[in-house]
């Protein structure tokens, strides 16, 4: 008989995400004996349910055995272990989609989001018991202000600045980073390094989450007890901000018709007051053990919203030229200033205080309990208790159980776009993207990450992009519609690339463009470099002995449609400015790289994969920023947009611009490096801002992907940097042109290639002499060819 090809689907679903036949097939039957043999709702949000159900088994395999070994001997928990029976994924499987059904009924009094359209299955008798077991008694939790990110050492300056500032990866914390030194003595004040640097703690905190047993499951959704955090005086207004922004609570005592009431929550005013308080009504079901996020998302709106009517600072600007657009917010006045995020994104903000000190907010974005492969799935009912809700920003899981297993989704359509629509609590992106951005670990315990996900560049401060409409003259289509790809002749928008449009019509980078960009990237002894009159670079690094430019190289530009043409938001010329499509996650790197981004479907050669999204900051305010972590510890993530520089003007301080992802940022923060053989590759995207002093920078790949391949980025660093010895990290790439030759064997080839590749302010003209020399010229060519032609593993392993 030929098999049914829902089953087969079911297996390269199952497959794409690294599931294999065997597990499947077990589950696969349970599940359509569950649901009647109803499809639908096993292939629902890309096989969730199976995929939930394949990972809790797995789960409960593990820590069942992992119990029993912990309990020989022990009769007294024998008993408890024999509540671990087998079909017991399933039953919380029913149980979690009955509560989805009932928390989405109620959330906006709208029935008809995608979860709420779950059609219950059968219930079996032992279900009860079942839910006794996975929906313990709810208890009290009091919220507190996150604690903010301590011990954060300063980044420092490097001769030869690379290209891009890798903070270092959490080394204050992580016993596996230990060693990593802080990049610059605090008494250098003037001498640090800005781009291609690490501190030596980076975004991410960690914290142990408690791991309970299955059966002592804690306590579901956000409790009834929730109390809320008194400040003392004391408390820095810092810390007061978020602490005012955390007291969002569940009342107690809920209403008589089984709700609850979310009250005193309060926003300071200026002088420390309390301006806001407001009352509002959201679901306590017993049985819903997912908090309701809409509720929060309202509140959190409203506690924006009124933190800015109330403070002066944050306003819609229009920019003397007549530009207009939104402008950033400046808390100042809260004795912080902070970035609200307010699309769409950019503008000068030119009217904001320009003395304001530089603190970024600090708070974790805590997922709950990260997912390890054999972790129990998303939306599990214990991935959703004892929350606290301390902002939009933060959610924090109290009590986490065992790692969960999670995985990057497609939304339901529900999901996407709709201002009622709740966000999966797991999301990383916090429902932001169009598709659902998880975390996994199967390596620790770490969950927690402190930043806060933008989905787009949005200003901080001082930075000025000019993005009128009035700024766009000829560069645009207006008079085009649908899809300019279609079209027979070129628009406007392709004559930026020879009058070819940079996409292919399955929105790939085309071959030739991709060709160029990657030997640009990788070759940069056979490129024209820009050189600056006076290069921002070196002024930051040490404003007391201003180097000359090392040279900039001129980096090709794909330029998209955008709102002043004519074509539509499809048009296959508009790739990243819709975001990311593709299935991310973000996962704990085996060997001490720490987080970092992969695929989990296989990607084609010159597929747009994210764009590095961060504050777009000057690099005065970098300078700020760096200065102040010399103090507070904070860290960096900044990349140079430095496309642009050139001879022609001198770029002040107030004028350059970088993108710091440090503590606004998307999934490309995540992007580790690879030397040379890297699978992603930068490229400058110019859509709302013709000028191309601020432009957009797109991560596209360099070969094919396939799925849960690690997404690399060459960061250009110079590992070598004699002049300035302070370490960056220690490379652990893997490639065989690992740069880091200090401390890997790649050998002389790797450093000469490291010589010759180095970043766009360092190229090294006589040492890419001495490479050819030192190698044989055509062996040189060859392997490399093979790189970036694709055959990237094959290049490697020779
Ligand atoms: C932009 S972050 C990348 C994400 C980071 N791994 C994390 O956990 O957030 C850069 C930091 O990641 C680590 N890292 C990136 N690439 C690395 C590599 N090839 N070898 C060792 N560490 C790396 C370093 O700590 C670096 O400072």
């Amino acid at each position: 008989m030929a098999p049914n090809p829902r089953v087969l689907k079911a297996f390269r679903a199952m497959k794409a995400i690294g599931i294999l036949e065997d597990k499947v097939k077990p589950v696969l039957k349970d599940l359509l004996k569950l649901y009647d043999k109803n499809w639908e709702h096993i292939e629902e949000e890309n096989y969730r349910a199976l995929a939930d159900a394949i990972l809790e088994r797995d789960e409960m395999e593990v820590h069942s055995s992992s119990e029993k070994n912990k309990n020989l001997g022990n009769s007294n928990d024998d008993e408890n272990l024999e509540h671990d029976e087998p079909d017991r994924p399933l039953k919380r499987l029913r149980l979690k989609h009955q509560d989805n059904h009932l928390s989405s009924s109620l959330i906006d009094g709208s029935p008809d989001l995608g979860v709420g359209e779950f059609k219950k299955p059968k219930v079996e008798a032992d279900e009860a018991s079942a839910r006794e077991i996975t929906n313990p008694e709810p208890q009290s939790v009091s919220l507190q202000p996150l604690a903010k990110d301590k011990g954060k050492q300063p980044v420092s300056s490097e001769a030869g600045a690379p290209v891009i500032s890798v903070p270092s990866h959490s080394s204050l914390i992580r016993s596996k980073d230990k060693g990593k030194e802080p990049l610059l003595p605090e008494d250098t004040p003037k001498d640090f390094r800005l781009f291609s640097e690490r501190s030596s703690s980076h975004g991410v905190t960690i914290r142990e989450p408690k791991v309970d047993a299955v059966i002592s499951l804690p306590p579901k959704k956000v409790p009834n007890g929730y109390a809320l955090t008194k400040l003392n005086d004391s408390s820095s207004i810092d810390e007061k901000l978020h602490a005012d922004v955390a007291a969002t609570a569940v009342h107690p005592e809920p209403l008589p018709d089984g709700r609850s009431t979310v009250e005193n929550v309060s926003v300071p005013d200026p002088t420390g007051q309390t301006v806001l308080s407001f009352h509002s009504v959201i679901d306590n079901d017993e049985n819903n053990d997912i908090p309701d996020f809409a509720s929060e998302k309202r509140i959190n709106s409203e506690l924006v919203k009124s933190q800015c009517r109330s403070n002066p600072d944050f306003d819609v600007t229009t920019a003397p030229c007549g530009d207009t657009g939104v402008s950033v917010s400046d808390c100042s006045t809260l004795g912080k200033p902070e970035v609200q995020y307010v699309p769409p994104p950019l503008n000068g903000a030119d009217n904001i205080q320009p003395d304001a000190a530089v603190v970024s907010p600090q708070e974790p974005i805590s997922l709950p309990p990260c997912s390890g492969m054999n972790g129990s799935p998303p939306h599990d009912n214990r991935m959703v208790n004892h929350y606290e809700v301390n902002s939009d920003r933060a959610l924090t899981v109290n009590n986490s159980t065992n790692c969960q297993s999670l995985m990057a989704v497609q939304k339901p359509q529900a999901m996407l776009n709709n201002g009622n629509s709740v966000h999966d609590v797991n999301d990383l992106s916090k429902g932001q993207e169009k598709v659902v951005v998880y975390l996994q670990n199967e390596i620790n315990s770490e969950c927690q990450l402190s930043f806060n996900y933008i989905p787009e560049n949005v200003i901080f401060q001082k930075a000025h992009v000019n993005i009128s409409l009035a700024h766009i003259r000829e560069s645009c289509c207006s008079k085009c519609s649908g899809d300019c790809l279609s079209s027979s002749t070129p628009c406007a928008c392709a004559d930026e690339n020879n009058g070819e449009y940079a996409y292919t019509s399955e929105g790939l980078v085309k071959e030739k463009l991709l060709e160029e960009c990657i030997s640009i990237k990788r070759e940069p002894q056979n490129q024209i470099l820009l050189l600056c009159k006076e290069c921002p670079l070196e002024r930051l690094k040490n404003e007391e002995k201003i180097e000359s430019c090392k040279g900039h190289l001129m980096r090709k530009f794909i330029k998209e449609c955008w709102w002043k043409c004519g074509c539509s938001k499809n048009c296959g010329n508009r790739v990243v400015q819709r975001g990311i499509d593709r299935k991310l996650q973000v996962f704990m790197t085996v060997g001490g790289k720490g987080w970092g981004l992969r695929t989990l479907e296989s990607l084609p050669k010159g597929a747009f994969v994210c764009e590095y999204v961060g504050e777009v900051i000057t690099n005065s305010e970098l300078c700020d920023r760096v200065l102040q972590g010399r103090n507070t510890g904070s860290h960096q993530y900044s990349v140079p947009l430095d496309a642009n520089w050139s001879t022609k003007i001198v770029l002040k301080d107030e004028e350059a611009l970088c993108l710091d992802a440090t503590h606004y940022g998307n999934v490309a923060r995540f992007i580790n490096h690879r030397c040379v053989d890297s699978n992603l590759i930068e490229i400058p995207v110019e859509v709302e801002t013709p000028d191309r002093h601020y432009y957009h920078l797109a991560f596209f790949t360099t070969r094919e992907v396939k799925a849960l391949e690690e997404l690399t980025w060459d960061y250009g660093i110079d590992f070598d940097d004699h002049d300035r010895p302070i370490s960056t990290f220690e490379c652990l790439c893997g490639s065989n042109f690992c740069r880091n030759i200090n401390r890997t064997n790649s050998g002389a080839a790797s450093y000469c290639l490291f010589k010759s590749n180095l970043c766009n302010v360092n190229c090294n003209r006589d040492l890419v002499k001495f490479a050819f020399l030192y190698h044989d010229q055509l062996q040189f060519a060859d392997t490399y060819h093979g790189l970036h032609t694709g055959s990237a593993s094959e290049a490697t392993a020779t």
